[in-house]
């Protein structure tokens, strides 16, 4: 079983005032106070005029039930969760608009980074993508981003393949990953910041079967035995565990159809008791 996920400390949150918005000080001032009269000291309303005075021409004056109601259609227009609306304000006006719709109010929610790794062939994207897509994640795979952007900073001849320009991929991945609720897939984890994962999975594969997919992909020589060594010396394994605190690491096996699917229901019941703690 997974350990109950730890209290984060959190990505980086887009923090202060976005463009337009609304100060509820303003709105009551000039809401619910007539021109020219004086400032009601406390609560909402005006002064209602003597019953025996002229009924004034022009425009109705603001009661204070007229008042209240163009109050709560504001708030319910303009009252975003999570916005400068004070609780006194709230209940200034009423009942607070209790409706919110649920999409905003899911988008609004803290959702959990998840990084999983591992040697490659051992089922990091077949995990990836069916996780994210049951969980409402959004996936990066790290190799496609930078195939995408060409986020390169050389070719390894060796390998016979590109070199990954890490600061790069960095830069490009920070403003989603301080949102929250993405599940990124890489054969590598040393080089993204600690605080960006609330969690990491390692996967692991047998030899034997590693050695089956590595080869049908059209590995062979040393690409393949550096491959499967790789996966012998756990070497994914040891750099997460310096990379990341060593309690938010697990190893899972991904051997089988049958391992896939008991890896999913974790994940799953982590993310959602995750989402219960964080929000
Ligand atoms: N649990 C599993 N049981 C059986 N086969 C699996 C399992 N997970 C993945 N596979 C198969 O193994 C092969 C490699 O899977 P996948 O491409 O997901 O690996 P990967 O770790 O993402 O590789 P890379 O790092 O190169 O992108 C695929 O053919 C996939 O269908």
């Amino acid at each position: 079983m997974l350990g109950r996920p730890r209290c984060p400390a959190g990505p980086r949150r887009r923090s202060g005032a976005g463009p337009g918005t609304w100060c509820p000080g303003t709105l009551c001032a000039s809401m619910l106070r007539g021109k020219g009269e004086p400032r009601c000291s406390g609560g909402l309303g005006e002064r209602s005029a003597p019953r025996s005075a002229p009924v004034p021409a022009g425009p109705r004056p603001l009661t204070r039930r007229r008042g209240v109601l163009r109050l709560r259609r504001l708030l319910a227009v303009r009252a975003a969760p999570g916005s400068a609306v004070t609780p006194s304000l709230r209940a200034a006006a009423g009942k607070a608009p209790a409706h919110v719709c649920p999409r905003r109010r899911a988008a609004a929610m803290r959702r959990p980074n998840v990084l999983i790794t591992g040697t490659p062939g051992v089922g990091k994207t077949t995990l990836g993508k069916e996780l994210a897509s049951r969980a409402g994640l959004s996936y990066v795979n790290v190799g496609d981003l930078a195939r995408e952007g060409e986020l390169y900073e050389g070719f390894d001849e060796e390998y016979g393949c590109p070199i990954l320009d890490e600061d790069r991929v960095v830069d490009e991945l920070e403003d989603r990953m301080s949102e929250g609720g993405v599940v990124v897939d890489y054969h590598g984890c040393d080089f993204f910041p600690e605080r960006w994962f609330h969690i990491v999975f390692v996967l692991r594969t047998e030899n034997s079967c590693l050695y089956d997919r590595l080869e049908s992909r059209g590995y062979t020589g040393k690409k393949l035995q550096d491959n499967i060594q790789c996966e012998i010396f756990q070497t994914l394994y040891e750099e997460a565990v310096s990379s990341y605190k060593k309690e938010i690491v697990h190893q899972l096996p991904s051997n089988t159809p049958e391992d896939l699917e008991r890896n999913l229901d974790q994940i799953m019941q982590w993310i959602e008791q995750w989402m219960k703690d964080n929000n």
